[in-house]
């Protein structure tokens, strides 16, 4: 099972930050029968079932700990099934820590070009080869059983930004029909599912949401529908509104989620965990993430900057080579360059989540974020 057991909460910066405004944020451990967690904690995307252009034993190194990968893409290739005769997602891709998959809601809804949703699920056209194909709370929790992860999704339906309140309701309605559907599909025991909040951007409906999932009783809560496009304001507006509706011994994952400035933010309303494509995605194209904001080194200013990246980052790109060779590597399109980017970004995601931890047990947390947020330019 996947218990929030252990979580220390350290009531005396509580106590502080009650009086000059909300703290929710806590440092938890997640059990799992692959490990047992530190909270908060940043999980690395691994699309279709490997973390691009890292090896697990990188991934161990530098520190990850839960992994994401995604019941969509690994549904239409290579099949559910064929991972589950290899022996499941942890032997088909080797990587021992925990794993947790996407229900594939979100990319139906964003990736699917034709998408008609009814009670039933979702019918789209497969972005590979474009066949009709069908996804249920049946069928997704099916496959993620095949799969094995050790967290898995509820089916659900993430609410395009902006949408009216009549659709938000209704969609957010069914939503927690698919809930229901999902727990009674899922028999699989030892492997958590955690439901999905959604509600739009409308504060009755995250609150109708939450409490509705929370008397359906899981063992952990998504909080879905966000960093779609809202204003980043509007996204904590929600956050403020459902997160303390949840339970406080149970995890909650905010969905997406992966600038540092929105993590802190989403930490002190006390959220655990968070997933975000961004750092893999920008570091392909050569951009480093750092404490005062973002690095593009591809940039012709870093073509004799014999320096590391991030002087002070413990990461295998920083503590070997210099921003010259990196952006020589991107420029001649070596793989090696974008190997390096992505260590980089994923360590300093990781690094970040676990200073936070350490922040927090030590008291710290309020100050902690004042003095990140003042050196980091968006
Ligand atoms: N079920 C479900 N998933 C959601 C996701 C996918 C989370 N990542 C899964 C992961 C599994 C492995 C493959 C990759 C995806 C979201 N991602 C975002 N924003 C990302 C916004 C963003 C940020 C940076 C770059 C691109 C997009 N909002 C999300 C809302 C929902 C939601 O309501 N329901
Ligand atoms: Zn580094």
């Amino acid at each position: 099972t996947c218990a929030f057991a252990g979580q220390k909460k350290v009531l005396a910066a509580y106590e502080e930050a009650v009086k000059c405004g909300y703290s929710g944020a806590r440092a938890g451990r997640l059990h799992t029968p692959h490990g047992v967690f530190d909270t908060p904690m940043f999980m690395p995307v691994g699309t279709q079932a490997t973390v691009k252009a890292v090896s697990p034993r990188e991934l161990k190194e530098m520190g990850a700990q839960i992994i994401l990968s995604n019941t969509y893409h690994l549904y239409l290739r290579p099949g559910t099934e064929l991972v589950a005769e290899a022996g499941g997602l942890h032997r088909f891709m080797d990587w021992d820590g925990g794993i947790l998959t996407d229900s594939g809601g979100f990319q139906v809804f964003s990736l699917g070009p034709l998408r008609k949703i009814t009670e039933e699920g979702a019918a789209f056209r497969s972005h590979i080869d474009g066949s009709t194909q069908f996804l249920s709370p049946e069928i997704a929790i099916k496959a993620q059983m095949n799969l094995g992860a050790d967290i898995i999704m509820a089916f659900d339906e993430c609410i395009p930004y902006p949408a009216e309140y009549q659709y938000a309701k209704l969609s957010t309605e069914r939503t927690t029909r698919w809930a229901e559907r999902s727990q009674k599909a899922h028999t699989r025991s030892g492997q958590a599912l955690f439901a999905i909040v959604q509600g739009g951007m409308y504060q009755d409906l995250r609150r109708v949401s939450a409490n509705d999932l929370v008397s359906l009783d899981f063992p952990g809560y998504g909080i879905g529908g966000l960093s779609v496009g809202e204003p980043k304001p509007v996204m904590y507006e929600m956050l403020e509104q459902t997160v303390p509706l949840l339970p406080e011994n149970k995890p909650r994952y905010l969905m997406g989620v992966g600038t540092p400035d929105c993590l802190v933010e989403a930490v002190r309303y006390g959220i655990d965990m968070f997933d975000c494509v961004f750092p893999t995605r920008v570091a392909r194209n050569g951009t480093a993430m750092t404490k005062s904001g973002r690095l593009v080194v591809k940039n012709a200013a870093y073509a004799k900057d014999f320096l590391p990246i991030d002087e002070n980052c413990g990461c295998y790109a920083c503590q070997n080579f210099s921003r010259a060779y990196i952006r020589h590597l991107l420029k001649a399109d070596e793989i090696f360059g974008l190997r390096l980017t992505t260590i980089h970004n994923l360590y300093f995601l990781l690094d970040f989540t676990k200073k936070m931890r350490q922040a927090i047990l030590e008291d710290r947390f309020l100050s902690f974020r004042e003095e990140f947020l003042a050196q980091y330019c968006k």
